[in-house]
């Protein structure tokens, strides 16, 4: 469970370019939740992953993580519980390292290192058996640089290794925008899945109002730094796209921001 207690970010404070990036943000997402983030340019979509992510210590409020206060810890800390996948697809992957390695060292991430061969026989057997469930023909090449590989190939794997660390939260950054539509219905499945199989919370951030509807539990709208509008069950799938758009735009149904700050 990921919890949010008052969170305030601001950049820049006391300088002429600071910003609220995050405001009075309270926010409660059980293990098992996946939760869609909508918001237009600047609203503090990523600004929350990035405090959840430990990038950003929050200027005020808390960030507890299954109960633990993770709030002051730097991201390597945290790394163990959190996976985060960007929209860059070339930004999850080290990419003259081979496949095999960059599984191994997503496997090894967040635990301690030790002097031991990265990639052993065993290991790359369990390798080949990931891979093969992307059903993209990758077991076949653990031996190549990443480099090689095309986006959707490449976010595939990065969603693979995001899920072998077996994290208490995913963090899916606009994960699917930089990918063609095929590939984004491959790797949006590949997400649903992993978020089934490690029962894990989950935060997917896009741009889609077709995806923040029609995918997952919860959705969310961020507007200025706070969440405005928090919707989930029959109440979010009545939605309509053209709907959201209003709502994010300010022209729909959600309370403004002088409703929330006179309440
Ligand atoms: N490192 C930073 N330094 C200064 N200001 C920042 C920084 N990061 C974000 N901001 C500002 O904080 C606000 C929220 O930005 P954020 O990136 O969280 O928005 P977003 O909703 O993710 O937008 P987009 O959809 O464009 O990615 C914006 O005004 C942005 O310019």
């Amino acid at each position: 469970m990921l919890r949010l207690d008052g969170v305030r970010l601001v950049h820049g404070a006391g300088t002429p370019t600071e910003v609220v990036a995050l405001d009075h943000v309270d926010l409660e997402i059980p293990a098992g939740q996946f939760v869609t983030v909508v918001g237009s340019n600047g609203a503090g979509k990523s600004s929350l992953v990035n405090v959840v992510a430990g990038v950003y210590r929050p200027t005020r409020g808390r960030v507890l993580l299954g109960g633990r206060d993770v709030t002051r810890l730097a991201v390597h800390a945290r790394a163990g519980a959190v996976a985060r996948v960007f929209d860059d697809p070339l930004a999850g992957t080290a990419p003259d390292l081979s496949l095999a390695d960059n599984l191994a060292l997503a496997a090894a991430r967040g635990r301690r290192r030790r002097l031991s061969p990265a990639v052993t026989p065993g290991r790359r057997a369990g390798m080949r058996e990931d891979l093969a469930v992307l059903g993209l023909g990758l077991e076949r090449r653990l031996a190549d640089p990443v480099t090689l590989l095309s986006a959707g190939q490449r976010q595939s794997v990065t969603m693979l290794m995001a899920g072998l660390r077996k994290p208490e939260l995913l963090l899916l950054d606009e994960h699917l925008a930089a990918l063609d539509p095929r590939t984004r219905a491959r790797v949006l499945d590949l997400t649903l899945q992993m978020h089934e199989r490690l029962g894990c919370a989950s935060i997917m951030i896009t741009h889609s109002m077709r995806h923040a509807i029609e995918v997952g539990d919860r959705l969310l709208v961020m507007s200025r730094g706070r969440v405005i509008y928090d919707v989930a069950g029959p109440a979010k799938t009545a939605l309509t796209p053209s709907d959201l758009v209003d709502i994010v735009s300010g022209l729909g149904d959600a309370p403004s921001d002088r409703q929330l700050l006179a309440g």
